[in-house]
């Protein structure tokens, strides 16, 4: 008798598919095929390499990009604030020492990482990824099993081409339904961690499916699957189908003639088996999902568009009590107060949640011919990459922009974090397309509400929060 296979889910097969060893405990060596390295989380891993003589053990399999630390105005003069230079020529270095690719601040192909990754078909299905950034989750879309390591890790991996890793829990996240027109991915994956809190995911590798997550081009499934580690999950990912596919052919570094079609008929296996076990699994249903908004200080603190700030004093927990009420006094915000009549500064769009050019047309369609509301201190556009940057222009959609009154900026992580020029001031209120609003993410004392890009767009018109919905 030949014994049956017990049915696995995505995430089981791609993680058996690439153990080198597996301990009596659990403990896993799993082979990595693809590095992503960035500027902020590689200079103590290569420097750790170059004092044990060590050299990268697969160049090829490892790509390079500057993206956090960088000015998004003119870098043709070089980048202009001191550590950031350094950090920058460090990786430069570093790349020509260890004959990593890399491309840099004036490249073309220079982006965020994990908008960079996919652009090129580095990031292909059933591929193991790392990068050290958590937000290497956003890979997953194609299928592949991406999650974010620490520099210790970068380091091993650039020696070993492996990564120490224990089998994580299987979680499935079912999205039912079609959602209204203006209401997408980023409000499904707000939505999602509203409901299951930034400790939802803990330990476990989400696999997101059902029929809103099929609708989705693969740029929203790159947003859903962004979030999961601010839905705590080590990873999130989607099962790859003909859109990842159409996605990947002809990138520079995809797979060509025969070897495509070998990829294929691997990547077609690439599914959850009927049957296959989930530790856990959450529904949602997107049919009835509004437009969302973040009104505290962690991504799970989210809202309909169309509700008020809630009221901490009618939380029973004592700790989450104390800790929204905190939210609540940063954000500068008073219990009951519409969504919509909360004034805003600053309308932030970009980072690797939202600066791809699915994102840029959908801002374009609706401040086409508008102008951003005057109450507003500005409004910043800042593409995710310099193919999204060139796209986007040859699109005329820069035009749309400027006209519209927004700075169009070059390529980088931006405001999305406080790691370069582009940050909030103290007391300012930013409604921003990125992932995450916690205290002083987005500069110091500033205050971040994040939304879709559609909401972005409209928020920008009215200087206030706005249902998409409305709008026609
Ligand atoms: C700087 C980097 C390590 C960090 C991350 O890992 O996520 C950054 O990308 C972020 O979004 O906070
Ligand atoms: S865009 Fe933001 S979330 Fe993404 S890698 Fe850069 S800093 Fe991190």
């Amino acid at each position: 008798m030949t014994a049956t296979k017990a049915p696995s889910t995505l995430y089981d097969k791609i993680f058996e598919d690439h153990v080198v060893d597996r301990q009596d405990d659990g403990t896993c060596l799993l082979y990595i095929d693809r590095h992503l390295v960035h500027e902020v989380t590689s200079p103590q891993a290569f420097e750790g390499l170059r004092m044990t003589g060590r050299k990268v053990h697969a160049p090829h399999k490892t790509l390079a990009v500057v993206d956090h630390n960088i000015q998004t105005t003119d870098r043709s003069k070089g980048i202009q604030e001191e550590e950031s230079r350094i950090q920058v020529e460090a990786l430069a270095q570093n790349a020509r020492d260890f004959g990593v690719e890399y491309f840099n601040e004036l490249d073309i192909r220079q982006g965020i990482v994990h908008i960079v990754g996919p652009e090129q078909g580095f990031t292909l299905p059933g591929t193991t990824i790392v990068c050290g950034d958590s937000h290497t989750s956003t890979h997953g879309a194609f299928g592949a099993l991406a999650h974010g390591i620490g520099t210790s890790e970068v380091e091993h991996v650039l020696a070993t081409q492996t990564l120490i890793q224990k089998k994580a829990k299987n979680m499935l996240v079912q999205v039912d339904g079609k959602p209204a027109p203006g209401v997408g991915a980023k409000d499904i994956t707000l939505a999602i961690i509203g409901e299951i809190g930034t400790a939802g995911g803990t330990g476990s590798v989400i696999e997101y499916a059902g029929e809103a997550i099929r609708g989705l081009t693969m740029e929203g499934r790159m947003t859903v699957c962004n979030m999961s580690i601010e839905g705590g999950a080590r990873a999130g990912m989607v099962a790859p189908d003909e859109k990842a596919y159409a996605y990947l052919k002809d990138r520079p570094k995809a797979p060509k003639g025969a070897a495509w079609d070998e990829a294929l008929r691997y990547w077609e296996t690439l599914r959850t088996d009927e049957g296959a076990h989930f530790d856990r699994i959450v529904r949602l249903d997107a049919a009835n999902l509004p437009p969302i908004v973040s009104w505290g200080t962690s991504p799970e603190d989210v809202i309909s568009v169309t509700g008020a700030v809630p009221d901490p004093d009618e939380i029973e927990d004592e700790v989450k009590r104390a800790s929204k009420k905190r939210a609540l006094e940063y954000m500068g915000l008073t219990a009951g107060t519409k969504m919509t009549e909360i004034p805003l500064d600053v309308i932030w769009i970009g980072s690797c949640t939202n600066g791809r050019i699915e994102d840029l047309r959908t801002v374009a369609k609706i401040v086409e011919g508008k102008k951003i509301h005057e109450s507003l201190d500005y409004g910043m556009i800042v593409p995710g990459s310099g193919l999204v940057k060139q796209q986007a222009e040859a699109e005329g959609l820069d035009k749309i922009f400027i006209a519209a009154g927004f700075e169009w900026r070059e390529p980088g992580c931006s405001m999305c974090l406080g790691m370069n020029p582009d940050q909030l001031k103290p007391g300012q209120r930013a409604a921003s397309t990125s992932n995450r609003n916690f205290e002083g993410r987005q500069g110091y004392r500033g205050r971040t509400h994040l939304v879709s890009p559609a909401m972005a767009a409209a928020a920008a018109l009215t200087g206030r929060f706005v249902d998409v919905r409305t709008l026609g």
